[in-house]
């Protein structure tokens, strides 16, 4: 088997003031894999794209290894990781509207990366083909922000980190601010792009239920820590952790017209406010003192996934 693109290890993100939001994180990646992280907000899935894209917030720190191709990104400097940005690895963002310049025309924002690598031979040429590729109309290219339409404007945002050719593609619910189809849309393309273009992605959402079949393999997170993992069709048909349990049975799609929203009772903790032990002891309906007080243990589910939780142990 290839070595993994991608190789998380032990990555920890702390906020200051003994505050973390990511604490003891592993997973691995390979060319051609889409990997979705899922959880509710607030579990830490947006912190650990911006530990990969080396953009923290000020006060937040990273620690553990980020091996890209077998290089750590945590000990490249400021200049270094903007020659991988965008380059190397490159991020749809969740807010296209706000993601893009109001004041430039759409081919000229494709060509942005491009220039800012130096690529400028063919910058015009390329990035034709990568809005053509995401399926733009080319009626749309010289068109304005604000002319677009949410699903177009993130069409864009895509073709604007494909642009430099990326290995690995980070997208941080790229989907949150479409409409139901549009959704669907985006994602078949983003997973389409992965397959054909060997492109290692990293699908960020809380709806497990749009992104999961789109995945090859999931890994669910909560508090800042891995819940459990494994390949999508096993996660999905038989769930081991009660969070995903949870998860699963929240999904808004199951909701009829009228009906409220399931949702998973109690509230996320806020960073470092999580119990010694299981992160989602507090609102665990199988949940007992044991699993407040002690981290739960791994155990192996199915033939190729595991989840962290005491109920799971022989
Ligand atoms: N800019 C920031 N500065 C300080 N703390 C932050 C910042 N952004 C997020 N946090 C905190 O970090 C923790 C993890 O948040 P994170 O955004 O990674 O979660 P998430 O799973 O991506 O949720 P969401 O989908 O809402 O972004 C939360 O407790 C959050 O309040």
């Amino acid at each position: 088997m290839s070595l993994p693109l991608l190789l998380v290890e032990d990555l920890r993100v702390s906020l200051g003031n003994g505050r973390a939001a990511v604490r003891g994180l592993d997973f691995e990646l390979r060319a051609g894999e889409t990997l979705a992280l899922i959880g509710e907000s607030g579990s830490g899935k947006s912190m650990t794209a911006l530990a990969l894209m080396g953009l923290l917030p000020e006060a937040a720190r990273a620690r553990g290894r980020l091996l890209l191709a077998g290089e750590d990104l945590l000990k490249l400097n400021e200049a270094a990781l903007c020659k991988q940005r965008g380059r190397r690895i490159a991020l749809v963002p969740q807010e296209p509207l706000s993601a893009l310049n109001p004041l430039q025309r759409v081919l000229h924002q494709v060509m942005l990366p491009l220039r800012m690598h130096g690529l400028t031979d063919g910058a015009e040429q390329r990035a034709r083909e990568v809005l053509a590729r995401v399926g733009l109309p080319e009626s749309r290219w010289r068109a304005w922000p604000h002319e677009l339409s949410g699903g177009q404007r993130q069409r864009v945002l895509i073709a604007q980190a494909l642009a430099c050719g990326p290995s690995l593609l980070i997208a941080d619910e790229p989907t949150s601010a479409l409409d139901p189809a549009s959704q669907r849309q985006v994602l078949d393309l983003l997973a389409e792009l992965g397959r054909e273009q060997g492109l290692a992605l990293l699908l960020i959402s809380h709806d497990l239920g749009l992104v999961a079949r789109r995945a090859d393999r999931l890994l669910v997170m909560y508090g800042g820590r891995i819940m459990e993992q494994g390949l999508a069709s096993e996660l999905l048909s038989a769930p081991a952790h009660p969070y995903t349990q949870a998860l699963l049975a929240a999904r808004p799609g199951l909701a009829t017209r009228g009906q409220v929203l399931p949702a998973i009772p109690g509230q996320v903790p806020a960073a470092g406010q999580w119990p010694r032990g299981c992160p989602f002891a507090g609102r665990c309906a199988l949940g007992d003192q044991r699993c407040i007080d002690e981290a739960p243990p791994r155990a192996l589910v199915g033939a190729h996934g595991s989840a962290d939780c005491w109920r799971l142990q022989a």
